[in-house]
């Protein structure tokens, strides 16, 4: 008889072969930036002006010459200065002007003083610090350069790029196109959340979980629903999905019984690149290729198929999307307070809850019991508990390594 893990590969082989077949796609489009959140930049962004634009203050305060406060350490308030409002006037010797934080800067000013460090004498003041020229001053460019580079192409667009483009007053941005997803669940016992079960039914969880993920990572989902254990309508599906997307992701199906048709309808339309990763929960994953895409196929336990979305698809689409320098999962050394059960032969991805002592010190435990169809084991976690495959069962106080969730998790 086959061992169970006879045959299997690694986690690291599977990905190294899935991305290195895949070329990103290069079509662009220019969207605006409030529609460009999960985006990748198709060009680099040349900035088209300096930030500031012009010199300012960097604090509420006093605009002064320097030579000025050499004659006299008080001087009279010449002006005032807003953000927004400028002073234009006349600029006597012997004064100073008014001036709150990013108000251009009076012609000829060396330096703002804060107002703290001044003593108010009517209708001037009296400067008790030392003033040294250039001080609280803000420099036209200083932040960004008209000219810079201040994005590559290739990088996902978020809360901390969005807002610096639009400082540079650029509206729009020329981006790759959003991947296209097909999904759909299959199974003869998958029912709607709604509908009431019929015997031996089990509600659809796998089609939210992935499709959540999608949309987190900025896809065009195609929904094409349940799929029934039946080759046609599988068929069907597979062939629609092909047609319209550029990834075609199924859950279930595709184990070994009877009614698990996924794999072999793969083998009919296209080609299978592997089938079978040592990792727990996710063993029947399947990857490979269709006429005009590329196809991920999850196992149906609801964990298995979270679990190999984040570790399989997750780096796929990143790479399929154009997006360069994806960031690597953070794995950390911690002590476990937990015993962990474990069997040798497959990496596993256990769930935990990562907390910090009252020492300071991070520690993880179990979320408890870890079957593939137990999916509150997930939901309670806010990291994976990851076991190489030779460790064995894991006592209390022993070190593991962990992956807290990335924002694919996150609510
Ligand atoms: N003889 C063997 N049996 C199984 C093996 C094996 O190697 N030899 N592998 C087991 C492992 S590990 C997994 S994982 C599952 C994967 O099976 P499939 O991908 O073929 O999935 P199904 O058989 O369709 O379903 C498995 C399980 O998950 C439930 N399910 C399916 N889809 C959904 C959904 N959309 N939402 C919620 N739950 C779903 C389904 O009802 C089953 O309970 O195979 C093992 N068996
Ligand atoms: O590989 Mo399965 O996903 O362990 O239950």
């Amino acid at each position: 008889m086959e061992s169970f893990t006879a045959g299997l590969i690694s986690l690291d082989e599977a990905l190294n072969t899935m991305l290195a077949r895949l070329t990103p796609i290069t079509q662009r489009q220019r969207v605006a930036l409030g529609a460009a959140a999960g985006l990748i930049t198709a060009i680099p962004v040349i900035s088209p002006v300096n930030v500031p634009p012009f010199a300012n203050a960097a604090m509420d305060g006093y605009a002064v010459r320097i030579a000025d406060l050499a004659a006299n350490d008080t001087l009279y308030i010449a002006g005032k200065a807003f953000a927004g409002n400028p002073w234009h006037g006349e600029w006597p010797p012997g004064s100073c002007i008014r001036i709150m934080t990013g108000a251009p800067l009076p012609s000829g000013a060396d330096a703002v003083v804060m107002q703290e460090e001044v003593q108010p004498q009517g209708n001037a003041v009296r400067f008790t610090a030392p003033v040294k020229s250039g001080q609280h001053i803000r420099l036209p460019g200083e932040d960004i350069r008209l000219g810079d580079r201040v994005l590559n192409s290739g990088v996902k667009l978020g809360a901390a790029e969005l807002p610096l483009l639009a400082s540079l007053g650029i509206s729009d941005v020329e981006v790759l196109r959003p991947l296209k997803v097909a999904l759909f669940s299959t199974g003869d016992e998958l029912c709607l959340p709604g509908q009431p079960l019929a015997e031996g039914q089990i509600y659809d969880t796998n089609r939210l979980t992935v499709s959540l993920m999608l949309n987190k990572l900025g896809c065009a989902v195609i929904d094409l629903g349940i799929i029934r254990d039946d080759p046609d309508a599988l068929r069907n599906a597979f062939l629609r999905a092909d047609s319209e997307a550029d990834v075609v992701i199924s859950t279930g199906g595709v184990s070994v019984g009877e009614a698990d048709y996924t794999k072999a309808m793969l083998e009919e339309l296209g080609e299978i690149t592997f089938w079978k990763l040592a990792i727990k929960p996710g063993k029947p994953f399947a990857f490979g290729r269709l006429q005009h895409s590329w196809f991920c196929g999850l196992p149906g336990n609801p964990v298995s198929a979270a679990v190999t979305f984040y570790q399989l698809v997750q780096p796929l689409l990143a790479k399929l999307s154009g997006q360069q320098g994806a960031a690597l999962p953070q794995r950390l050394r911690v002590r476990t307070l937990s015993p962990l059960k474990k069997s040798a032969g497959r990496l596993d991805f256990q769930r935990g809850i990562l907390t910090r002592n009252e020492q300071g010190e991070l520690e993880v435990r179990s979320t408890g019991a870890q079957g593939s169809h137990i999916f509150s084991s997930f939901s309670q976690a806010n990291c994976f508990i990851v076991l190489e495959c030779q460790r064995s069962h894991v006592q209390p106080g022993e070190w593991v390594e962990v992956e807290p969730f990335n924002r694919l998790l996150e609510g």
